[in-house]
Formats: structure tokens, sequence, C-alpha cells
């Protein structure tokens, strides 16, 4: 299929429930609007997901889960497979709806169906290589056969910032576990995941598998599946303040949990780094997807002796991007995602220039429509700075200086979060020093991109437990039974 034009696409792409795998279309229910952030303009109403809606989903969930965790392995891999292939065929329509409704800019959202996409492919690999084990007692006295099950019911609530992949992430090693998912996707971007459900209706995917379902009304549609016992995980991706609250009432439940959460990830330079590729690193890790990545390098701390070569390097590298509608071709930093999250940006700059940090690069944003935020570097921010501790979620870098190895592995690791952390030096007994200090449940070492669907991501402290991707992605999506043969 060719790629479509802005107003076919989203004309084309379905704005009713997809319920267990039917199209519950709108009638005269309440819809929402998803806006586009580059206008404020409305991109199109979809229907709003009531309690009641999930709780169907939830039956069909739970009608469907013992024949599709009956299915081959072979059967769900192929079905991933199917899916792969076909939203690789319409690359350029998600690409688009991605950057129409997210913000991003078009390489970005390019960038993101690749990665998004290949969760369908890892998954489809792993879903013929779940395995147990059987071992003799060791006393003598049987055998022990270990078999692994799928978990059942699962419900997963996905941010805005990366539509698909954080879909993906989550729909595909569920499905090749042989569990049944109920998806609530971010309200400000609920057409990626209706298209892909699309995608996966013309797979043949089975009746009650999946469910996506938009709402403006995030607690009062998920809470009563929270306290559903026949739902039997939670997978989110979001903000820690949120992953808290849901966690909480997962708890109540005895849920199996999943949360990757904020992050406020520290990007420490060696005095001995190769400073060209530790700036390339800096501006990979700091603007991919506009900052709007709980992966994203926020807290720049550089050993004094290079900072200010390294500050102007990254400043000039920093001011070559060019802020604008995801959907003009030149643009290489799209606006950020609503007037909320620009605020915030805002305000953490604010601070910190307040408390004495300098403006090396931006700082200042612009009139017009749109929540547009420039490419800023500030450098000399102080220990007290709001933006060392929040995550700012935007396009900013915030530089700190040290001398030495301690210093920087403090810095580094003073903050509530525990996600990603980048370091850049050349030598490896320092790399692996540093990174075994270093507390984070990711290191880049002289890397600035550090996503990988066949690597483990998650996170510690305040950025949530579990781990997504690699092989250790499916085990979430696994129980494991002992059964005592004699
Ligand atoms: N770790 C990550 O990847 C992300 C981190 N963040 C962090 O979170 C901050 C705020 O972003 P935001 O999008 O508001 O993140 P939220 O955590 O508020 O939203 C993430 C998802 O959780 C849903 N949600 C929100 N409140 C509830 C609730 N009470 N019960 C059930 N689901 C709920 C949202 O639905 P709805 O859209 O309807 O509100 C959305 O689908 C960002 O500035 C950033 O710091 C944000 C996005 C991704
Ligand atoms: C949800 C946070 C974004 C990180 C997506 C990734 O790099 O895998």
């Amino acid at each position: 299929m060719g790629s479509m034009d802005t107003s076919e696409l989203i004309r084309s792409v379905p704005t009713d429930l997809f319920l267990g795998g039917e199209w519950v279309p709108s009638g005269n229910r309440a819809t929402f609007p998803v806006h586009d952030p580059a206008t404020g303009d409305v991109l199109a109403e979809v229907a709003d997901a009531a309690p009641e809606d999930a709780m169907r989903a939830l039956d069909a969930a739970v009608a469907a889960g013992r024949d599709w965790a009956a299915t081959p392995p072979r059967e769900r891999a192929e079905l991933l497979r199917t899916v792969w292939s076909k939203i690789s065929e319409r690359a350029d329509d998600f690409a688009l709806l991605m950057t129409l409704e997210m913000g991003k800019a078009l390489p970005e959202s390019r960038s993101e169906v690749a990665y998004g996409t290949e969760f369908l492919r890892w998954f489809s690999e792993e879903a013929v290589r779940i395995a147990g084990r059987y071992t003799p007692a060791p006393a003598g006295n049987g055998r022990i056969l270990v078999t692994k099950q799928p978990v059942g019911p699962c419900l997963a609530i996905t941010p805005w910032n990366f539509p698909l992949a954080m879909g993906t992430r989550k729909i595909a090693p569920a499905l090749a576990a042989g569990c049944t998912m109920l998806v609530k996707p971010a309200s400000e971007t609920p057409l990626t995941l209706l298209l892909l459900a699309q995608i996966f209706a013309e797979a043949g995917l089975p009746a009650g598998v999946l469910s996506v379902l938009p709402t403006s009304r995030a607690g009062d549609v998920t809470g009563p599946l929270l306290e559903d016992p026949r739902l039997r995980k939670l997978t989110f991706t979001g903000s820690t303040a949120v992953g808290r609250a849901l966690a909480e009432k997962a708890g109540r439940s005895l849920l199996r949990t999943s949360l990757e959460l904020g992050g406020n990830a520290p990007f420490v330079v060696f005095d001995d780094a190769d400073l060209d590729a530790a700036v390339e690193g800096a501006v990979a890790a700091k603007l991919r997807n506009g900052g709007e990545a709980c992966t994203a390098a926020n807290r720049f701390h550089v050993a004094n002796s290079v900072r200010e070569e390294f500050v102007t390097k990254l400043t000039e590298r920093m001011a070559s991007y060019r802020l604008g509608p995801g959907t003009d071709p030149d643009t290489t930093l799209g606006p950020l995602i609503n007037e909320n999250q620009k605020k915030t940006v805002i305000e953490l700059v604010e601070d910190a220039v307040a408390g004495g940090a300098r403006v090396r690069l931006g700082g200042e944003t612009p009139e017009g429509p749109g929540w547009f935020y420039p490419a800023t570097v500030l450098d000399d921010v102080p220990r007290s700075a709001r933006i060392l501790r929040e995550e700012v979620f935007g396009p900013v870098a915030a530089v700190t200086g040290f001398d030495t190895e301690d210093e920087a592995i403090a810095a580094a690791n003073d903050t509530e979060y525990g996600l990603a952390a980048y370091i850049f030096t050349r030598d490896l007994d320092r790399a692996l020093r540093v990174s075994d200090a270093l507390e984070s449940g990711i290191v880049g070492v002289n890397r600035g991109v550090v996503s990988d669907v066949a690597a483990p991501f998650g996170g510690i402290k305040s950025s949530g437990v579990g781990r997504e991707g690699g092989t250790e992605g499916i085990e979430e999506y696994l129980e494991t039974k002992y059964i005592a043969l004699r």
C-alpha cells in the first residue's frame, strides 16, 4: 500500500473501540479529541471507552484464554510474524500517524516503526523457545519437572512518547507467551495502537485475544479491572507517580506487575574520553525522540578539564537541530506533547537559570501555536537546581563539572531514578568499574542509544521493576509450575 496523505491516513484509522477483536462503533457513545501537538488542532475524535467496555473486554479475554494458551507456539509465532510483516508494508503510514498525534519529527517516527516492529519479530522467535526443565530429585526420591505457563489475562497501560514501541513491547511477549491482553493507550496517542489493532485483525487474530480501549477516563476504566480477580498481570509504562498508584492497586490484587517508569539519566564524560564521540553520543542520548524518552540523558557530568570544549561542541551540534512541525521534512526536533509538558520544561529551565545556570543555547520559547521548545544547553547548573532532580522530558541538557571519578559517580547516583546511565571513557577498566558503581538498570558505555529488542530494558529505584525485551521479556508473562514426579 503506498503511503497516504494526512487526511486520507486519518480517515483510514479506526476510531472505535477494538473490543476482543470486534470494532465497537462509536454510535452515540462519547468521544474524546486527539490533538496535533504542532498546531493544537483536533486531529480526530476517538470513541471514549467506559468501565463497562473494559469489563466486556476482560470477559472476552478470559473466554479466549484457554484456547489461545493451547495454540501451538509456532502458530502464535506465525501470527506475530505476519503482523511484523504487515506493519513493515505500512511503515510510512505508521510513521506519519505517530508524527501527527505525538509530534515527533518524521525521522524519529520512522526509527520508532523499525524499533517497535522488531519486538514482534523478536517475540515471534521467543514464542517457540519457551522451556522448562526436567531433573532427578537430588535425594533420588523422584523427578522434578518444571514447566512454564502463560500468566493469563493482562492489562497494558501505555504512554504517548513511543506510541507503537511501548505497545508492541508489551503485546508481543504477552501473545507469544499465550496470554490475552487489554491495552489502554495514552489519551494523547490512541490512533497508532488502533491502527495496530486493525493489522492484528487482518492477520487473523482470534477473538478475545486483544482489546484496545482508548479512553479519557484512565482511572475509571482501569480501576475495576485491577480489582477483578480474573486479571492476572499489569504492565505499565509512564510516570513514577502513576506507576506507584497503580502498583498499590495491583499489590492489593497480588497481580504480576511490570513497571517501566521515569528516568533522569546521567551522562558522564571523563577527561580521557574521545570528545567528538562523546558529543555525538550526548546529542543522541539527549535529543532522541526530542528528549521525551525515559532513557534520555538529562544530567551531563563532565570532567572540568574538558568541560568547556565539550559544552562548546555540544552546543554547536544541538544548535543544528531544526525545530518545527514533525511533518516538515526539514524538521529534526518536533514539538512537545502538550501544553503541560511545555510548562514543565519552561519551569525547570527558569529555576536553573535563577539559581545561576548559564544558558549556552536555547532557553526561549518561540511565539505562535503548538507546544514547541528549542534545543537548550545549560552550563554551570547549581546542585540545588530542580532540573537535576526532576525528569525534564524535553530537549534540555543540564551540565555540571567534576574533578574526580568518585565525584562523578556520586553525582550520577544522586537521583531517585535508576533507569539508564551513560559513560564515555577510553579506559576499559574505568568503564567497567564505573558501570558497576552506577545505580541503574542500563549503562551505555561510549554509546548514546542503548535500546535494543534483544536486551533487557528496565530500571531500579523510582524507575520501576521488571524487564522488557531480551530473553527476560517473555518471562514477565509466564508462570513457573513445578510437577513432582515419582
Ligand atoms: N517512562 C516513560 O516512558 C514515560 C514517562 N513519562 C513521565 O511522566 C510524565 C507525565 O507524562 P504522562 O503522559 O502524563 O504520564 P502518565 O504516567 O500520566 O501517563 C502514562 C499512562 O498512564 C495512564 N494513566 C494516568 N493516570 C492513570 C490512572 N490513575 N490510572 C490508570 N492509568 C493512568 C495515562 O492515561 P492518560 O493518557 O489518559 O492520562 C497513560 O496511558 C512525563 O513528564 C514523564 O516525566 C511520561 C511518559 C512516558
Ligand atoms: C518509554 C521510554 C522510552 C524508551 C524506549 C526505548 O528506548 O526502548
